[in-house]
């Protein structure tokens, strides 16, 4: 269980910041989606798991209104994604962060360039006030003010991964998007970044959904885990729980939660 849990034991009292209702994805033929169901609250930490191509990044892209689901309902901070004015969504989308698998950064920009980039998009700050903020993000993700220099290019994969983290929180969100925040990290770099996440989350309050297939993120950031299997979210449980789910998929995976647990202690 993460550490932070027990400090969010009343989240099942904490406001729903993400609440999606009978969401169908149809690609053709294909069915991703089938009457999905998933609500996330105020202050959680929750993990998305499922099998490849269950359907996970097609999820995240629909909650934060990249994609449209063929049908159903999502709700982010009460407002109906798909139902809004311009200026709605403008503001909708500077109370989340994303972190893209690969990081997306601009391969043209240099480091200070890309974290300051949804900064420079809102046309509200003048350039002394951007550096302070962007030189504070790169403190944040415990980077050297001398990186802010350096080409995507030039970073390493856990380095590519704190500057994406920096541009997600520049605009300081209220709710974070990782997807796969660990993946393509060695073990050591792989941890430092979950001491990260968890440093912030606790500095900054952040409500955090974020998909992993990594078993020891998993355990050390989530305190629910929602699995995706059969189309829908056939587990939604912090993750002692998943013991009592009867599905194979969640035995599975429960399995390798116990292994790893075990081999920490
Ligand atoms: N734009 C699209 N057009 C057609 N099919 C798509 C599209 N996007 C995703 N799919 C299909 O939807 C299914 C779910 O894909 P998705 O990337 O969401 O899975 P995932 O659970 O994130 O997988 P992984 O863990 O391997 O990243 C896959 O079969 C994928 O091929």
């Amino acid at each position: 269980m993460s550490e932070a849990a027990n400090d969010t034991m009343s989240t099942s009292e904490q406001p729903i910041v993400c609440e999606i209702h009978h969401l169908w994805t149809e690609f053709d033929k294909l069915v991703v989606h089938r009457n999905l169901d998933l609500t996330l609250r105020k202050g959680e930490v929750m993990a998305l798991v499922g099998g490849s191509g269950s359907g996970k990044t097609t999820l995240l892209r629909h909650i934060i209104g990249l994609t449209q689901p063929s049908s159903g309902q999502i709700k982010l901070f009460g407002y109906v994604l798909g139902k809004l004015n311009r200026d709605q969504q403008r503001q909708l989308r500077n109370r989340f962060g994303m972190l893209f698998q690969h990081g997306a950064l601009f391969s043209a920009l240099n480091v200070f360039d890309n974290i300051a980039f949804p900064l420079r998009e809102l046309h509200q700050f003048d350039e002394d006030t951007i550096h302070l903020l962007v030189m504070h993000k790169l403190a944040l993700v415990e980077l050297e003010p001398e990186h802010a220099q350096l080409l995507p290019a030039q970073l390493s994969g856990g380095m590519i991964k704190r500057v994406a983290l920096a541009r997600a929180l520049v605009l300081e969100p209220e709710l974070l998007f990782l997807d796969e925040p660990t993946a393509g990290l060695d073990p050591d770099r792989s941890e430092a970044f979950v001491e990260l996440i968890q440093n912030l989350r606790r500095q900054l309050g952040l409500t955090v959904l974020f998909i992993t297939h990594d078993v020891a993120t998993l355990s050390a950031l989530a305190d629910r885990v929602a699995v995706l299997a059969d189309q829908h979210i056939v587990a939604n449980c912090p993750i002692e729980a998943l013991g009592k789910v009867d599905h194979p998929f969640v035995r599975n995976f429960f399995h390798s939660v116990k292994q790893h647990l075990a081999r920490l202690n």
